[in-house]
């Protein structure tokens, strides 16, 4: 389980951007977060991706509570977790090949270049990139391409979870639907759990089991699978 409870955290002293958040994510849910623009989804995302320490509350991955975030979070619980972002132009290193962005984090895992090739090469197939794409830099390729090479570098060590925010916010019909199955397909695979965050609400509608809401102004009843009632701040659950 991925688990957040009592989540505070915010970026300017006195001011949470979440107060009091709780969040789970079983192995094998596709758990949907919808909510209005800045209430916090991002930051929730960053939180339990454990990219941003919280003022107060708990994260734990599988039973282990977390007590470093960022560079610091092992690297045994960061490769639990994988994130993808909206804007993969800004989550990518400019001068890698497309490549060298999936190999990164098998290569940082130890892996022997062999080994990382054969997986880059059965990941990019998931991901439909060719091999002539690869060899090329993010500024040679499309948004769209490039998001797919991001999440095959976030599916590389074979995360227990997964943390899309917004992943298809910047794609069009087509390539939103085959990221979505290649999501899906890994969660049938190995049982992942996956954190779908989108404003767009039938596009979770059809791809999580439930939709949490985050913040006041949600409204009742959209989204898709299970729902839950809408949160106010200092109560809010997910
Ligand atoms: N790095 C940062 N520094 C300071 N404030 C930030 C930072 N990131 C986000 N915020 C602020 O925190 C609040 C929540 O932002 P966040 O991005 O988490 O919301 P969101 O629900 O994901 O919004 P959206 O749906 O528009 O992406 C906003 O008021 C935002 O301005």
């Amino acid at each position: 389980m991925l688990s957040a409870t009592g989540i505070v955290a915010g970026y300017r002293r006195g001011r949470p951007v979440l107060d009091g958040v709780d969040l789970g994510v079983a192995p094998g849910e596709v758990v949907g977060l919808a909510g209005p623009s800045g209430c916090g989804k991002s930051t929730l995302a960053r939180v339990v991706s454990l990219l941003h320490r919280p003022w107060a509350g708990r994260v734990s991955v599988d039973g282990t509570v977390v007590t470093r975030f960022r560079h610091a979070a092992p690297a045994s619980l960061r490769t639990r977790v994988g994130v993808v972002f909206q804007q993969p132009r800004l989550s990518v290193d400019p001068r890698f090949t497309l490549r060298a962005v999936v190999a990164e984090p098998l290569l940082a895992a130890g892996a022997d270049r062999a080994t990382a090739a054969e997986t880059v090469a059965e990941l990019a197939d998931r991901v439909g990139l060719t091999g002539e794409l690869l060899s090329r830099r993010p500024h040679e390729v499309s948004d769209g391409q490039l998001q797919r090479a991001c999440l095959a570098r976030a599916l590389a060590p074979r995360p227990g979870y997964l943390v899309c925010d917004e992943m298809t916010a910047m794609l069009d019909a087509s390539t939103t639907a085959a990221l979505v199955r290649v999501v899906l397909d890994h969660v049938r695979d190995t049982g992942a759990g996956v954190l779908a965050i989108s404003h767009d609400e039938s596009l979770l509608a059809v791809w999580a089991d439930r939709v949490s809401r985050l913040g006041g102004a949600g409204r009742p009843g959209a989204g898709g699978g299970q729902q839950e009632p809408p949160m106010t701040r200092g109560t809010q659950s997910a």
